[in-house]
């Protein structure tokens, strides 16, 4: 059976080889496990709750219609939670789409989310269709969103992939492609441009990438092997993201306790501003994650 729903969750297998399959929790639509021969690809925290009584410490969150906090204070977002709603919502699982390779869908309107929740949006008023497409290949996880305006107001919205790769060693671990990148340091609240060839980590780390080319490839590599490769379509922002020491240990779902060493956030998105939707009209974005390959030095693509 390529894909097998339970109570809580919906478990996918690739039908041309059974070692690689994933797990997508209907509580936020969270991909909660990639295994790819037999081997898990996401980060999940021990200490994540997978009950639905808060967002799932890693695996792939999703996050709309805010990213962050909202700091402008007649912005409709503005009484929204930290990453808005959609984690922390039961999302309907609409079934399977293709067998090869195996795709499904989950959706997400207004009537699936939590009253009290919504009305911290544009009190209430917008109307709106989410679908996640999720397809799962050799090697490959792609995972799709689509956004409507059901409603007749406009509504101003972030999208991110809020993926937690699961690594060998933080301090061994590249980030590719990214050079000459306006970037916004969330730590230092300063815009820059990063001028290092390639990321490394060696202490906290919170930087959104803006407007990276689609053309490029974003590689995590560890010791000169390429662990992943993250393309985007339509999702020009991604950030980079390390609780490092201090912060990990402040965040109680977090476990163990040095799992910061063996994890790192690339994250897909459109957070460097905000997608404007009218009435009757569509959006979409899409992260595709490959694994290993070749090491692909991109110079900038003008
Ligand atoms: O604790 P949360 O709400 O899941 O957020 C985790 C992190 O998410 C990242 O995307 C942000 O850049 C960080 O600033 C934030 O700390």
């Amino acid at each position: 059976m390529p894909v097998e729903e339970l109570e809580d969750r919906v478990i996918i297998i690739d039908p041309t080889d059974s070692t690689n399959k994933a797990t997508i929790l209907k509580y936020g639509a969270t991909i909660i496990s990639w295994e790819n021969q037999s081997q898990e690809k996401l980060w999940v925290s021990s200490g994540a709750s997978l009950d639905g009584s808060k967002p799932v410490r890693g695996g792939i969150p999703l996050v709309f219609p805010i990213f962050g906090k909202q700091k402008s204070s007649t912005h409709p977002t503005f009484k929204l939670p930290q990453h808005g709603f959609v984690r922390n919502s039961n999302w309907e699982f609409l079934g399977q789409v293709s067998e090869n390779p195996i795709t499904v869908q989950f959706g997400l309107g207004p009537e699936n989310i939590d009253p009290n929740s919504l009305k911290l949006w544009g009190d209430g008023n917008y109307d709106f269709t989410l679908i996640l497409t999720i397809s799962l290949s050799k090697d490959k996880l792609i995972t799709s969103i689509d956004v409507e305006n059901n409603g007749n107001e406009s509504f101003e919205f972030n999208w991110l992939f809020h993926t937690y790769f699961k690594i060998p060693d933080i301090t061994d671990t590249l980030v590719n492609n990214l050079i000459d990148q306006q970037c916004f340091d969330q730590l230092l609240n300063e815009q820059y441009i990063e001028k290092a060839p390639a990321i490394s980590f060696h202490e906290e780390f919170d930087r959104i990438y803006k407007n990276v080319h689609f053309d490029k490839i974003i590689q995590i590599i560890e010791l000169g092997k390429v662990l992943f490769n993250i393309t985007r379509k339509n999702l020009p922002d991604a950030v980079v993201w390390n609780p490092w020491i201090k912060k990990s240990g402040g965040m109680a779902d977090f476990k163990p306790k040095d799992g910061w060493k063996n994890m790192l956030c690339v994250e897909p998105g459109n957070v460097g501003s905000m997608i404007e939707l009218r009435s009757g009209e569509k959006w979409s974005g899409a992260q595709e994650l490959t694994i290993g390959g070749e090491i692909k030095i991109q110079a900038n693509i003008y």
